[in-house]
């Protein structure tokens, strides 16, 4: 069950079923200004949610909050159930997270890395080994690219390997923060159908992007952002309310004509 496509309360999700994201009221002020207030979010078990805003908007300051990286003002977030800030550890055996600018151990290989995480993560060698194979070759980083070190990928390689350490151990939800920035259209195919084959395993994706098309394409669910407050959320129809998600979004938004008088000298 979806809430309606307003900023207000979420609506728990169908069947007594934990949702298998919840964040509510979340907050946080750096200084005086508030980059995020009072923030509710839901994503059902087995949605693909498509979370967007403009820039500075407050989506990687949530999601932050919401995955245990950065301490909340004030609300919580729960995965199936488990408070994200209380029990961080059994919260983080189920989401799989690929943060904005994630930092990278640089000098290691890909291999490298996934190898070290998985049994940093509890798994048997003989299960890293495993998963570490399948998800490089998947993500096409093997080959060749298995000499390359971390220091010399490129942005796009970056969020590869960064969904590949989301999706190492297994989690139920990922969240991941514009995980198709600057991939490819090769790639993002390639990532696409990673991404549904998930959902369509059961897993739940909660994804902020700034491409309204390639929400519009996969997700069943959206929220926008603006101003620090998620202003509409639901239904991927619900929200585009007969238009589209673009349409929409700069209704709800706003656009910023006022500062467009300037810029006269660049008139040929
Ligand atoms: N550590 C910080 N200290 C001070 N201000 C911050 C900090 N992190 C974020 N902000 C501010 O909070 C606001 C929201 O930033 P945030 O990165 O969450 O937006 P966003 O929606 O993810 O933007 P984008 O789409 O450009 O990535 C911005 O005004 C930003 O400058």
């Amino acid at each position: 069950m979806q809430k309606e496509s307003d900023g207000g309360a979420p609506t728990p999700a169908a069947d007594g079923q934990a949702a298998a994201f919840e964040l509510v009221g979340l907050r946080k002020t750096f200084g005086t200004y508030e980059a995020v207030g009072q923030a509710d979010l839901t994503v059902a078990p087995g949605s693909f949610f498509g979370l967007v805003g403009p820039n500075g908007a407050g989506k990687t300051t949530m999601l932050s909050m919401a995955v245990g990286l950065l301490r909340p003002d004030a609300g919580h977030a729960k995965v199936f159930g488990t408070d994200v800030w209380k029990e961080p550890e059994r919260a983080k055996e189920l989401m799989g997270v690929l943060p904005d600018g994630l930092a990278m151990p640089e000098q290691l290989t890909g291999r490298e890395l996934l190898s070290y995480l998985g049994q940093l993560r509890g798994l048997d060698k003989a299960t890293v080994a495993g998963r570490v194979d399948e998800l490089l070759a998947v993500l096409e980083l093997s080959g060749d690219t298995e000499r390359t070190l971390i220091l010399d990928y490129s942005t796009g390689m970056r969020k590869k390997i960064g969904l590949a350490v989301a999706l190492l151990h297994g989690p139920r939800l990922l969240v991941l923060d514009e995980p198709f920035e600057a991939v490819d259209p090769v790639a993002a195919a390639m990532l696409k159908r990673l991404l549904k084959r998930f959902v369509a395993g059961g897993g739940s994706v909660l994804l902020s992007s700034h491409v309204m098309a390639l929400v519009e394409q996969m997700c069943d669910t959206v929220a926008v952002m603006a101003k620090g407050n998620v202003v509409a959320q639901g239904p991927l129809d619900q929200v585009r309310g007969g238009v589209s998600l673009e349409e929409r979004f700069v209704e709800l938004v706003g656009v910023g004509a006022e500062n467009e008088e300037g810029l006269s000298w660049l008139a040929r």
